[in-house]
């Protein structure tokens, strides 16, 4: 997972391969908590690992179910079966709906004590419908906050009331689906001696998410006899009964930004689409609907019963003017290939918007505007016209709002005509459905090497070039090249195979570089199977690399393996020569230096932290001949680039280091130019 402020996505070009996605959020809470109401243990298979299930897991927990996460994403649950809940308890659930929702009603059903709390957005969603239908059962519900919204307080203490079933249980249907889910979820724990019958009052809205809800009961024992949209029948003598093990279908919603990916991308060289694993054309869920939706836009889709192929078809996309209410969530989706479409998209029917994880509709006029869009918002739709040329298109820095469903969206627009680079602010809020979902992105699309950036720091030993690349590069989200390490690990190759790091060995060296079994992992270096990381860090050995560094066919050996680090989403590379030689293209160049004095004072620090006690005056010597070695070798030596910008941080700390160079990276984004203009 990305946890940087922003991720940089570099305008992309093609796409193709298999993407497996992660577990449906839908599915896997009303599962979770099916399965803790349950008698027995089930075995949840392919569970979605995200925040949403968490907060649920660690509810559960609280309650007192049995839960056993020792089984990577096969979770075990043990039921509640026949006893009470643990009571009181105070229930924490981030801004899972999924969790607020159910677990409202069927703690309100059960008796206890408990406190249901979330995030400050939690606290804006509404839940007064489903308290209200709760109270008029006879349940004690209040609010701890505002009227109509958590956090809430179920006061049960003394045991449950007499509960009012005989009249049907009237709720709204028309604000959230989830209502009638949670009822739906929870009643069948009072439908003992007598039929319990609930009646949607208003449209029901998202009927699909009602229909995963039945289809997920029945797998539990509970068969809901509905009547239209309007009334549902859980029958007398209802009890749930735990399929004992139980598979969750990959996320369709998720499946919508690589159908969508699918469908605006040219397919790369040797490849035929993108290839989505886990969910297929059978999908118990609605958003699966999504498919026919994404097809009247141009995509080719074909699939079978837990895959999906999906390439090009009519290029450019075809506008759609289309009522969203079956597929609520991935609609969303629709209105960022809308961007590449020709005229306009209309998204209707979509009021549910402005009360999920964001107002939605608002949060994504605002973000498609930044693009160049034309967007008109209304009450219960979004009509968006996209950049009418290239030129019209803008670099963006899109604010995500906390909703992964905004972070997910916008990373299309990085196939922008214009090629132009989308900055997403707040990359880990895709947690709460794909955590690894940028991940999942990089492994099936591709870029030119061009667009790949690059940032170069170069200097000589002990500037702290390592420290601060590192640093860059972890607040970027970027790869790291440390090429010092390829020519300590040479080093110690060669050490080890017992050749004299001289001339006359110059092609012996070179084949050695060559074919360097070397791996980086975990911040671990290994050499074939020998963990190398502190062995190459010695003094000496970082002369040795400097002597073998200045044979011009062990350097050579190594280019195409130093290339190989450029990849989605960029690169921070430090050593010698990445400015000069390397990536003579890279946007930024810096040339670290620091005085020799300094120098050799910070090396000393390191070792004795290391604790090797070092002469500080042997250390500035070592350092000034390995200066001048590294300098004054023929090939690639240690210079600045013509274009590279000097930073002595002599007196900077790290912390000023690092901020200084990504101020000057900041300075070559496009997008700090658009939010001075906007
Ligand atoms: N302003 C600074 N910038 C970078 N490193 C610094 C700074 N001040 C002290 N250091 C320390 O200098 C030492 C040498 O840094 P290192 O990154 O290993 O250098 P290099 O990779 O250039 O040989 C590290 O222990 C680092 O913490
Ligand atoms: N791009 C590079 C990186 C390192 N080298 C050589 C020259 C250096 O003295 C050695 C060791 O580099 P390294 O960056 O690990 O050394 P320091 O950490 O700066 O002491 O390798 C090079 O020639 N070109």
């Amino acid at each position: 997972m990305y946890s940087t402020a922003f991720l940089d996505l570099p305008p992309l070009l093609t796409a193709g391969g298999t993407v497996q996605l992660p577990g449906s959020k839908s599915i896997s809470n009303r599962v979770l908590l099916l399965a803790a109401l349950s008698q027995g243990t089930t075995e949840v298979h392919d569970l979605l690992a995200s925040d949403d299930t968490r907060v649920m897991l660690d509810g559960l927990r609280a309650l007192g179910c049995g839960v056993d996460e020792s089984g990577g994403s096969t979770v075990r649950i043990t039921g509640l079966g026949d006893q009470p809940p643990r009571s009181p308890a105070a229930l924490f659930l981030g801004n899972a709906g999924t969790a607020m929702r159910p677990l409202t009603a069927a703690l309100a059903l059960l008796g206890g004590e408990f406190t249901l709390s979330g995030i400050p957005r939690m606290h804006e969603r509404p839940i007064g419908d489903l308290v209200d239908a709760l109270r008029q059962l006879g349940c004690q519900i209040d609010y701890l906050g505002n009227e109509g919204f958590p956090p809430l307080r179920i006061a049960h203490g003394a045991g449950l009331p007499a509960l009012r079933l005989q009249a049907p249980i009237p709720v709204r249907g028309d604000v959230s689906s989830q209502f009638l889910t949670a009822l739906l979820l929870a009643l069948p724990l009072v439908a003992r001696e007598q039929d319990v019958v609930i009646e949607v009052v208003g449209e029901l809205i998202s009927k699909p998410y009602i229909q995963i809800t039945l289809a997920l009961l029945a797998r539990f024992g509970i068969q809901v006899a509905r009547q239209g949209w309007e009334r549902f029948t859980i029958p007398a003598g209802s009890r749930y009964q735990s399929p004992g093990s139980i598979h969750v279908e990959a996320d369709a919603s998720s499946a919508s930004y690589f159908i969508a990916l699918g469908a605006l991308s040219a397919s790369a060289e040797g490849q035929n689409g993108i290839k989505i694993q886990g969910v297929g054309l059978d999908s118990i869920q609605g958003d699966i609907r999504f498919v026919e939706a994404a097809r009247a836009m141009g995509a080719d889709i074909t699939g079978g019963p837990n895959w999906l192929h999906v390439a090009r078809g009519a290029w450019p996309l075809r506008a759609i003017d289309l009522d969203c209410n079956h597929i609520p969530d991935a609609a969303m989706t629709l209105a960022t290939m809308a961007l590449y479409a020709q005229g306009t998209t209309r998204l209707r029917n979509i009021a549910s918007w402005r009360v999920k994880e964001t107002d939605r509709i608002a949060a994504m006029a605002t973000e498609l505007r930044k693009l160049g869009a034309t967007v008109e918002e209304g009450a219960d739709f979004i009509a968006i016209t996209p950049p009418a040329t290239p030129q019209d298109w803008k670099a963006a820095s899109i604010h995500t709002y906390d909703d992964h469903r905004v972070a997910m969206c916008f990373s299309l627009a990085a196939f922008n005509p214009a090629c132009l680079p989308v900055r997403i602010e707040d990359p880990k809020c895709v947690a709460k459905t794909f955590p690894d979902y940028f991940e999942a992105l990089f492994s099936v699309v591709q870029t030119a090497q061009a667009h790949i950036p690059v940032l170069c720091i170069d200097g000589p030993t002990a500037s702290g070039k390592g420290t601060v690349a590192a640093a860059v590069a972890q607040q970027l989200g970027y790869a790291l090249l440390d090429s010092g390490a390829l020519y300590r690990i040479t080093a110690l190759a060669a050490v080890q195979a017992g050749i004299d790091i001289a001339p006359a060995h110059e092609a012996a060296l070179a084949d050695l570089a060559r074919t360097l079994p070397v791996r980086f992992a975990d911040g671990r270096i290994w050499l074939a199977s020998a963990d190398v990381t502190d062995a190459i860090r010695t003094e000496a050995m970082g002369m040795n690399a400097s002597r073998i560094s200045a044979l011009p066919a062990v350097r050579a050996a190594l280019v195409d393996l130093q290339h190989g680090f450029a990849r989605l989403p960029g690169l921070v590379a430090d050593g010698r020569d990445m400015g000069t030689v390397i990536f003579p293209q890279a946007p930024l160049k810096v040339f670290m230096t620091a005085s020799a004095a300094c120098r050799a004072e910070r090396r000393h620090q390191q070792l004795l932290a290391k604790g090797i006690d070092a002469n500080i005056d042997a250390l500035r010597a070592d350092l000034e001949a390995r200066d001048l070695q590294d300098q004054s070798r023929k090939v690639a030596p240690l210079k600045p680039a013509q274009d590279a910008l000097l930073l002595d941080n002599s007196g900077l700390t790290i912390d000023e280091t690092v901020a200084q160079v990504i101020v000057w990276w900041e300075e070559r984004q496009p997008f700090a130019i658009h939010l001075a203009q906007g």
